[in-house]
């Protein structure tokens, strides 16, 4: 057809609308036949939302897609939910929710593999991410995509090498375990009950402080305390996290009065990372290793310009989120399913017999924590049932297919549960849900795709050798030294909702000193 004969017809066909609409029940009639249209077009999908209806999922309604859904499951009870929807759907199930847009949640390893691995350049972290979260994590590694996040992680990649955890990092470990038993001595001679969580918060804290910014948060000084750095921290964790899961969270926020309260702990902590970068301006650093805080602050940009202060704050307060909760959360798991009435006592004779013969009445090492592989696998089988970042988004910015043959447009999220991946039968078998060690010890070692717990690809977590030689220290020393009986030892523990997942009441033990031990408290 010539330019000419295409702009008769398609001027006749506006001659033609025109007359049609000119009429006013015809402009009725349109109307009810284009909502009928937008109604059977998006009749389980929210409205501009790319209807899915190929890939399996919970009914949704007309416009407003999975909304009630959301809304109506609570948000300590998102995992399991997760879980059933995996359960009732298979590997893959869709979501659309308002204001998130069309969610494709996986639990294959081959499309989890594809999106943080393979593809990685097509997935991001995307807006929501960094909007909901801005409070805590700031421009910092956790929300940063691109060039932002690339430099941010080869410099933090400084810290983790093998000599530093020689040199000086395994002997903060034990230095700063050291306080944590002369505590759980005390608790021993009066028979009280500890929150074993609360004191991991704070062993996790004060190692980290001493390595990453060369000052202690002096949590253990007097366990009995809440420091206000831990307390406005933990509040901002848990208020912030709603964000993730809500599609209106803004006007929640607003209503609830949350935005307030988020603003006023994000400006105390912002205070308190202010004071540790002025400080070290003034007073210069003089150890021998650079810490984190020193590499961050040497650098420059790509500017040649030196880091603002509000950059140096973005990234404490990230490493502060990884290095203390992560590793915390999961050594109380690892405590609960090692003591949980239904756990098998060889699990604790194990792991106390292998670090009686691997240190021999000495204090841990870099070294021998590499020779402790029952502690690891403790530890890693406690991670695969409780990870500590149990759910995960990421953006998809250019269309792909996963490898189950699921395509995946631009704009659309992929979703993937960490904590349904480790109770998949499919992935471990039909003893998955069940906590067993002895899994990490028998075989070839789980490939990081079915373990997703450290994530996985270009983004993998920084800090895995830290936390696990971190943990492999403590719990060592700990069961050298004393046996723990849990206060519930029937009931397993609630998780409170968080970013990350810690238990929503602490895990409240009985310690006795072990008679054989000879370590001095
Ligand atoms: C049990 C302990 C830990 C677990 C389960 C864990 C898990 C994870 C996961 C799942 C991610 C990916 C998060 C995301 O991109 O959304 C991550 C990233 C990261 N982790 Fe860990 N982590 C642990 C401990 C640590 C520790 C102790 C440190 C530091 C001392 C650390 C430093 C980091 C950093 C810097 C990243 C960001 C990597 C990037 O985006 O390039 N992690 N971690």
């Amino acid at each position: 057809m010539t330019t000419l004969s295409k702009l008769a017809s398609s001027s006749s066909i506006l001659q033609l609308l025109v007359q049609i609409l000119s009429n006013r029940k015809n402009i009725s009639k349109a109307l009810g036949v284009y909502i009928l249209y937008i109604l059977i077009k998006y009749k389980r999908s929210v409205l501009g939302v790319r209807p899915r209806d190929e890939i399996p999922g919970p009914p949704g309604y007309p416009l407003i897609g999975n909304a009630l859904d959301v809304i109506k499951t609570p948000l300590d009870k998102v995992l399991q939910r997760q879980v059933y929807l995996h359960e009732t759907y298979g590997n893959t199930y869709t979501m659309s929710v308002p204001f998130v847009g069309r969610i494709i949640n996986v639990r294959s390893p081959a499309d989890v593999e594809h999106v943080l691995k393979h593809n990685f350049w097509a997935y991001e972290k995307g807006s929501r991410f960094k909007t909901g979260l801005m409070p805590i994590v700031g421009e910092g590694i956790f929300s940063a995509d691109g060039q932002h996040w690339k430099w941010q992680r080869k410099l933090a990649s400084l810290i983790f090498n093998v000599r530093a955890f020689r040199d000086y990092t395994s002997h903060v470990f034990v230095s700063e375990a050291d306080l944590v038993l002369s505590y759980l001595g005390s608790k021993a001679d009066t028979h009280e009950p500890v929150d074993l969580l609360s004191l991991f918060y704070k062993f996790t804290l004060d190692s980290f402080g001493h390595i990453a910014y060369g000052t202690s948060f002096d949590c253990l000084k007097n366990p009995e305390v809440e420091t206000p750095f831990a307390a406005a921290f933990d509040r901002l964790n848990h208020n912030v996290s709603g964000r993730f899961m809500s599609p209106i969270w803004q006007v929640k926020d607003w209503y609830t009065g949350n935005d307030k309260r988020v603003a006023a702990d994000s400006q105390f902590l912002k205070k308190f990372a202010l004071d540790l970068i002025h400080t070290r301006r003034t007073e210069g650093w003089h150890g021998k290793h650079k810490d984190l805080l020193q590499l961050f602050m040497e650098t420059t940009t790509d500017a040649d310009e030196h880091l603002t202060d509000d950059m140096l704050v973005d990234s404490i307060m990230n490493f502060v989120i990884a290095g203390r909760d992560t590793t915390a959360q999961a050594l109380s798991w690892a405590f609960y399913l090692m003591h949980r009435s239904k756990a098998s006592p060889e699990i604790v004779e194990n792991l106390h017999s292998e670090t009686e013969r691997v240190l021999q009445g000495d204090k841990p090492t870099y070294e021998s924590t590499k020779q402790q592989k029952y502690a690891e696998a403790c530890f890693y089988e406690a991670l695969r049932l409780y990870p500590s970042v149990p759910k995960n988004i990421k953006t998809c910015v250019e269309d792909n297919v996963l490898p189950s043959g699921t395509p995946v447009y631009k704009g659309e999220v992929v979703g993937w549960s960490s904590w349904a991946m480790g109770r998949d039968e499919q992935i471990w078998g039909p003893d998955a849900k069940d906590y067993n060690p002895e899994r990490w010890l028998t075989g070839e070692k789980p490939s990081s795709a079915k373990f997703v717990a450290f994530h996985l690809g270009p983004r993998t977590c920084l800090g895995q050798q830290f936390a696990t030689i971190e943990a492999i220290t403590l719990m060592s020393m700990m069961v050298s030294s004393f046996t723990f009986e849990l206060v519930d030892p029937d009931t397993e523990p609630e998780y409170m909702a968080s970013l990350t997942l810690p238990m929503a009441k602490g895990l409240p033990v009985y310690v006795k000193r072990r008679n054989t031990s000879a370590r001095a408290l």
